[in-house]
């Protein structure tokens, strides 16, 4: 057998347990104690513990026993209470205990230093706590547990000194076996610093609360790191779908090979530069998301892609509804819808916040909330105040309702949910108290932080009435009113009356004020704009208006938004406002299913009867 000489070797606690069997044995400790020079029981201790299978030098014994009797005298100074701490300091003690409780030496041990420490002649300065950090078994940084060391009762003469530079050197002898009369060569211990009533505990409590701050630090970087991993894993994958969806496409499309969708791709017009530049707020353009004007004006834009082709053709048209041009737009929001596949886990296709909801308005946030749902979000929160939330919960157990809006600390017990938010809708039956929109305000300065979609909606619309920096100049921001809400928006900006019988103007003006923001009027044509040009949706609906349809709208576009920006930053669409992608997928999808809903149940429709016809009319428009 080899002998282990690492010093910092752990000691198993079987090997432990058998050297403190060893050491404990009557005759060791006799021999012991009362001499002071001791290496040659140590060498006993270290043959008998080889007998036993453990191969250990004498001296990595008397390190070993001599680091226990310091964790076993800590805890015994400290008095700790009998629910175990002292084993938390001490592993063995009640061994030890067993021991040491009937060394006659026992005193002078427990000031500080046992007789068969003191004249080994081996030891270093901070050797106690190395001992005690290889062993893994002390739970203080060693600065902290200094323990007094004085000198025991016989004469030490005062060590040679040699000095190297500015630091003092002592003359250590270099062979333990010499004898006490050879003591004047070698360094009596530097008398340690000892702490009067040892504040273990109070240690013991500084070590555990660091212990848990550093936990909780830990913790939050990694859960952080995990957040930003899920987001681009999330990006990643939604790319490499939609790469595959595309191809998909391409292929059947090859392998139909239509002439009159050839001839459509190779449309002059489809190349031509065609947005005027008369337009008032182009030049300003998107901060972030560039807009098909800016590919077609620039001389070293690259080939544009189908997208800007189609959007282009649009633009050119007039206003007036035509079924080829939604349906270009339409070929668009398509391909920003994530496709169904198993290797998906649930949040990835949407995680949407509604907020509002209270005591008179419960619908709307709950339609907002189920038609997300309904288009493929896969989890959707309500953020209402206590008393509507029971009720919104009863209509669906789908639903997470948390019941904070007029709670004092509403903001922060909403912001804990933003990580996890993909986007907000704001508004649907949020009333018009002064404290609930106080809050709605918070929550969306707080989003727009994380960058975070936002739909706003009926009250939220409100809100920006009277605070239109609340949103101005927010990209991914989005604003669904109707003609009443964009009526008093517009009078609120622009001190003057809408001119009604030119809303397109109107609204790009409104939307051109407010930084370019995407917005939408909803009326007989939902007009679209980020303040470049005006589209128009006017897939077919009816004419029921039952109360309740613009929350269906505005919950789609909470889902499609955040699907419209997972797609571009994926790089699936390219050159078009995602925003506008998003608005005119949502108000396609509401206007087909009141059309659709009125086949069924006419005069009778109603907004529930229309949310149910979310998934067929979803599949009619988007996945045919
Ligand atoms: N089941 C529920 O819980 C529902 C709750 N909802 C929630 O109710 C809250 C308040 O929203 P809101 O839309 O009723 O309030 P507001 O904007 O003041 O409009 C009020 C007045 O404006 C007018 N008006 C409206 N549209 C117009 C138009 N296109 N063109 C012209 N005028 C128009 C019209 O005036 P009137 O014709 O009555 O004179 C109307 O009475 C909000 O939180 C919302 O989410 C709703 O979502 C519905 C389902
Ligand atoms: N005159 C209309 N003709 C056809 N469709 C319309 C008409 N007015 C509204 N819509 C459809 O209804 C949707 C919701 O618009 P509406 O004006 O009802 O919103 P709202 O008043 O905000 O709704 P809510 O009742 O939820 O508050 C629009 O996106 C549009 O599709």
């Amino acid at each position: 057998m080899q002998a282990n000489t690492t010093r910092g070797f752990l000691w198993s606690d079987v090997e432990t347990r058998t050297l403190l069997n060893i050491w404990g044995e009557q005759d060791i400790q006799a021999a012991l104690d009362g001499n002071f020079r001791n290496s040659f029981v140590y060498r006993d201790v270290s043959r008998r513990l080889g007998a036993m299978g453990f191969d250990r030098t004498p001296e990595q014994c008397r390190v070993r026993i001599k680091s226990l009797k310091r964790q076993y005298l800590l805890a015994k100074e400290g008095n700790l209470p009998n629910n175990g701490q002292y084993h938390k300091i001490c592993k063995f003690y009640d061994t030890m205990e067993r021991i040491l409780s009937t060394r006659p030496t026992l005193e002078l041990m427990e000031s500080g230093m046992g007789v068969e420490e003191a004249g080994d002649g081996l030891e270093e300065d901070g050797e106690d706590a190395q001992d005690a950090e290889s062993t893994g078994e002390w739970p203080y940084p060693h600065h902290e547990t200094d323990v007094k060391q004085e000198c025991p009762t016989i004469p030490i003469p005062i060590p040679v000194k040699g000095t190297v530079g500015n630091n003092s050197t002592t003359a250590r002898p270099h062979n333990s076996s010499h004898s006490v009369s050879s003591l004047p060569a070698r360094t009596p211990k530097r008398p340690r610093k000892r702490r009067s009533n040892f504040p273990v505990e109070k240690l013991m409590e500084q070590f555990l609360e660091q212990s848990a701050q550093a936990e909780d630090n830990f913790y939050r970087v990694e859960e952080q790191r995990l957040q930003s991993e899920d987001r681009r894993r999330d990006a990643e994958h939604t790319r490499e779908l939609h790469m595959l969806q595309m191809l998909a496409q391409m292929f059947s499309s090859i392998s139909s090979a239509r002439p009159s969708s050839a001839a459509k791709m190779a449309t002059p017009l489809a190349r031509a530069p065609v947005i005027s530049s008369t337009s008032p707020t182009h030049a300003r353009g998107h901060p972030r998301c560039s807009s098909p004007q800016k590919d077609s004006f620039s001389p070293k834009s690259q080939p544009l892609s189908t997208d800007v082709l189609e959007l282009q053709r649009y633009y050119s048209l007039s206003l007036s509804s035509h079924r080829a041009m939604d349906d270009d737009i339409i070929s668009i929001v398509k391909r920003i819808i994530p496709p169904l596949t198993s290797k998906k886990h649930k949040g990835q296709d949407g995680r949407i916040g509604i907020i509002g909801g209270c005591q008179d308005y419960t619908g709307a946030p709950y339609f907002a909330a189920i038609s997300a749902l309904k288009v493929g979000a896969d989890l959707s929160h309500v953020f209402c105040t206590k008393d509507a939330a029971a009720v919104i919960k009863s209509y669906s157990p789908e639903l997470i309702v948390h019941p904070v809006l007029d709670s004092p600390n509403a903001v922060e017990e909403i912001e804990k949910w933003l990580p996890r938010l993909h986007s907000l809708v704001v508004g649907p039956g949020l009333g018009r108290e002064d404290f609930l929109l106080k809050t709605a305000k918070e929550v969306i300065e707080r989003s727009k932080a994380r960058e975070i979609p936002i739909v706003i909606d009926a009250d939220g619309l409100w809100l920006i009435t009277q605070q239109p920096s609340v949103i101005q100049g927010y990209q991914k921001g989005i604003l669904t009113p109707n003609f009443m809400e964009f009526t008093r928006l517009f009078e609120a900006l622009h001190h003057k009356p809408v001119n009604s019988r030119d809303q397109p103007h109107s609204v790009m003006q409104l939307s051109g004020t407010l930084g370019n923001l995407t917005m939408v009027l909803k009326g007989e044509q939902d007009l679209i704009t980020d303040g470049s040009k005006v589209y128009s949706c006017s897939v077919e609906g009816s004419g029921r208006r039952c109360g309740g349809q613009g929350d269906l709208l505005s919950g789609s576009l909470g889902v499609l938004a955040h699907w419209a920006y997972s797609a571009s930053a994926a790089g699936v669409i390219r050159s078009v406002n995602p925003s506008v992608v998003a608005a005119f997928g949502a108000c396609s999808l509401t206007r087909q299913c009141n059309s659709q809903a009125f086949q069924q149940h006419g005069r009778a429709t109603t907004t529930s009867d229309m949310i149910q016809e979310i998934g067929p009319a979803f599949r009619k428009l988007f996945e045919s």
